[in-house]
């Protein structure tokens, strides 16, 4: 994809010539190989430059039933023509991989508030394709990859999305006519957001309870047909339609879904984990939490969607930082580039490590599930619990930095950061519903502890630990001292897991206190607030040690001009981490002020060296201007051009008098009250 032809802003131009080392040996990293990226490339362009699209229009002043009308219209084109270039490539499914991977940018730039389609390619087809058994994958996954049906995931219910154990749609098993019944018995067991579910697909994943030979067998996956496959309308019993307006996700059409005495085939029920024989005898799987298999992956995909809408907001930011001028320093000088302003690097710069090490977390955890599911695979499910524990806490942790890091972006922005045409605002609505979705963020934190509290209890008794919360041996072992700081980055990680495994402690010896008076689910509870401290550091834990092992190994295999941008993001994200997290730090570590001091001394020397630095590093994320979408943060810099022609596409803008005017206002004026 080119980049604006159009003239590049002189201050922006005069940062870019100052960058002293090779950005597209960064971009290849980013995107993990120079191939990679001339696929990437390839695939935007490909789509983007389909006049059929009609990207001119900017949808966010429709109706909300015309944007969600346009958005599965420009949705078709796109999969229409990623049939012809998946046959192309030669028609393998590691070629659709490929394809769906660039996809995720491209989409959000040709429905910027939401796929009508997100969960057919996501949710609904890795179910089939993890939870099923052969014949069923015979049947179901042809008729998926063609699109001839289309379908959501639906488990979350009005009553109730967090504690699914308590869903209550149900499935009763007949084995005379080797059907299930399904049934949303109340108002609450109503399905409730599914993505997809209101006007699009015609198919489900529906999450509901087993009922076979008078007993509940818990929560299962079923496919369920829910609309004709010609007329679209719902089928007998079932009541479906769009929850409404949201917040933001306007387009992927979150629906609602009501079963009455529907029926459902035998073979319906996927069967790859529970079983279900014709008889009704239902045999256990050999651990029931296997069903939550889909959000676990999901869970992992979101730590690289966090990674990504970061380093597009930081783009947008940095870039408008760089061109927009405000409030001289010294009073007789001119007025600099508000970058200059050391307030303003400090709300960027750590964005943009952030950015970075996300990514390296991303890359870690999706190596991780990749091999903890082939254990899987094999009959081999103990690792399962610690992948469980790390997905939950690094979705949490790492889409809350997402929320807060966009909205410090648009906040730098200053009034125009709040127009749409700025993109802020898209990308910023998706970080908080990310921070919902696929889990609430507390109850994901809570998980993770869960995970450490048991971790604790074993280092206590001298067991054995995994190698991510091995730090808690050295808390153990240094038997109430603090842990000494020093200033190095392995030192600011010893730090970070002081103060974790620390506020682990209060959280266990808070359960034990309590444990004398309450119930182990009580006490626990009482000691919520210290458990979901515990985790979030947990989470800093693993993503500053994972980024410190991976950054050290990109820097063995890059020039040594990147290499020191490397070793200075990795330091700007240690110590801007630190900083914010001094608090906890000093209650575990012994730290003087001097030490404090140095940190923020040290912090205002990686300003200093990341200023020319930083233009390259957001360039090397390489946001083509389609996907940027932003008036404030085009490859070009001419941010008053832009604003102002965008504002000229105003629909208000198309006719001098709007006829208010004639109709309220005019008579109003000469009322003389
Ligand atoms: C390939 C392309 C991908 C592209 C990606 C595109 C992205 C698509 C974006 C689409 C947009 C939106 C989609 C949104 C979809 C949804 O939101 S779907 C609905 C998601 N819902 C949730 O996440 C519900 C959250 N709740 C839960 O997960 C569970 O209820 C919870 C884990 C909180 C508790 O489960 P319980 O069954 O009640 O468990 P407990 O009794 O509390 O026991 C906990 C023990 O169970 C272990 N556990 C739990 N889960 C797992 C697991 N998955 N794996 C292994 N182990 C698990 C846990 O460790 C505890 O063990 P212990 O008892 O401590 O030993
Ligand atoms: C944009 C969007 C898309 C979605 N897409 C889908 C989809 O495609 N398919 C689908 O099935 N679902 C979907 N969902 C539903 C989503 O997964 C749930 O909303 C989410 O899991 C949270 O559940 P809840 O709404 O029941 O929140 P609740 O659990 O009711 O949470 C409300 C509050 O209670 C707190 N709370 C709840 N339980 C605990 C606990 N154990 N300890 C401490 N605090 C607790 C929470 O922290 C929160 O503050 C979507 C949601 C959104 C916002």
């Amino acid at each position: 994809m080119s980049k604006n032809l159009s003239i590049v802003n002189k201050d922006l131009k005069e940062e870019r010539d100052k960058i002293n080392f090779n950005v597209e040996e960064f971009t290849n990293w980013f995107y993990g190989g120079a191939e990679k990226v001339k696929e990437k490339k390839y695939i935007e362009n490909y789509f983007l430059s389909d006049k059929d699209l009609n990207l001119e229009l900017d949808t966010s002043y429709l109706s909300y039933k015309d944007k969600y009308e346009e958005a599965v219209r420009r949705s078709i084109v796109v999969y229409k023509k990623l049939y012809k270039l998946h046959n192309e490539m030669g028609g393998t499914h590691e070629d659709f991989v490929k394809i769906m991977e660039n996809l995720r940018f491209t989409m959000g730039a040709i429905n910027p508030e939401g796929n009508p389609f997100v969960l057919h390619f996501s949710m609904f087809a890795l179910t089939i394709m993890n939870m099923t058994n052969d014949e069923q994958k015979a049947e179901w996954l042809p008729r998926i990859f063609n699109c001839n049906i289309l379908g959501t995931y639906a488990q979350t219910e009005l009553g109730h999305g967090t504690y699914i154990q308590r869903l209550e749609t149900t499935a009763t098993y007949d084995p005379k006519t080797k059907e299930f019944t399904l049934n949303s018995p109340t108002l609450t067991s109503y399905k409730w957001w599914p993505g997809n579910l209101g006007h699009t697909v015609d198919h489900a994943i529906v999450m509901a309870q087993l009922y076979s030979q008078g007993k509940c067998h818990g929560i299962q996956p079923f496919i369920v047909q829910l609309r004709d496959s010609e007329t679209h309308k719902p089928l007998p019993g079932i009541d479906i339609g769009d929850i409404g307006n949201k917040v933001g996700f306007q387009t992927v059409n979150n629906g609602f879904l009501g079963f009455k005495n529907v029926k459902v085939p035998y073979k319906n029920m996927l069967m790859k984990n529970s079983k279900l024989l014709e008889d009704g005898t239902f045999i256990k799987p050999k651990n029931a939490k296997l069903n939550y298999g889909t959000m676990v992956i999901i869970r992992v995909h979101m730590i690289i969607d966090a990674a990504c809408r970061i380093a597009k907001a930081t783009t947008i930011a940095l870039r408008y930082s760089l061109v927009r001028r405000q409030s001289p320093i010294n009073p007789n000088e001119i007025e600099p580039k508000i970058i200059e302003h050391i307030t303003q690097q400090n709300k960027i710069f750590p964005g943009i490590a952030k950015a970075v090490v996300f990514k390296c977390m991303a890359d870690y955890l999706t190596k991780l599930h990749l091999s903890i599911t082939q254990e899987g695979n094999t009959g081999n499910l103990a690792r399962m619990p610690e992948l469980h524990a790390l997905s939950c806490c690094l979705k949490a942790v790492c889409t809350n930095e997402d929320a807060k890091t966009v909205e410090v972006c648009r906040l730098s922005c200053g009034g125009h950061g709040f127009l749409r045409s700025a993109g802020l605002d898209d990308v910023y609505r998706n970080s908080t519903a990310a921070q919902t979705y696929e889990g609430e963020n507390t109850v994901m934190l809570l998980q993770a502890a869960r995970f450490l509290i048991k971790s604790f209890n074993e280092a206590r008794n001298g067991g054995s630990l995994t190698e991510g919360v091995k730090y808690l041996f050295d808390f153990i072992g240094r038997n109430g001292k603090r842990e000494i700081f020093d200033n190095s980055i392995n030192g600011i990680l010893r730090a970070i897991q002081a103060a974790a495994a620390g506020r682990t402690y209060i959280a266990w010896k808070h359960i034990e206190d309590d444990k004398r008076h309450n119930s182990i689910e009580v006490a626990t509870n009482l000691a919520g607030v210290h458990l979901t401290k515990a985790a979030e550091l947990h989470g800093y834990v693993c993503l500053l040690q994972v980024g410190i092992e991976e950054i050290e190994k990109i820097i063995r295999n890059v020039s040594p001009a990147l290499g020191l941008v490397f070793k200075n993001i990795l330091e700007l994200f240690a110590v801007d981490l630190i900083l914010n997290k001094i608090g906890d730090v000093i209650q575990h570590v012994d730290i003087s002020n001097e030490d404090i001091e140095k940190l923020e001394k040290q912090m205002e020397t990686l300003f200093k060296f990341f200023r020319t630095s930083a233009i390259g590093v957001v360039d090397g994320f390489d946001f083509s201007d389609p996907i940027i979408d932003s008036t404030l943060g085009s490859y070009d810099g001419n941010v008053y051009e832009n604003l102002i022609n965008a504002a000229r596409k105003s629909p208000l803008n198309q006719e001098d008098v709007n006829r208010t005017f004639h109709l309220y206002i005019k008579p109003f004026m000469k009322s003389n009250l």
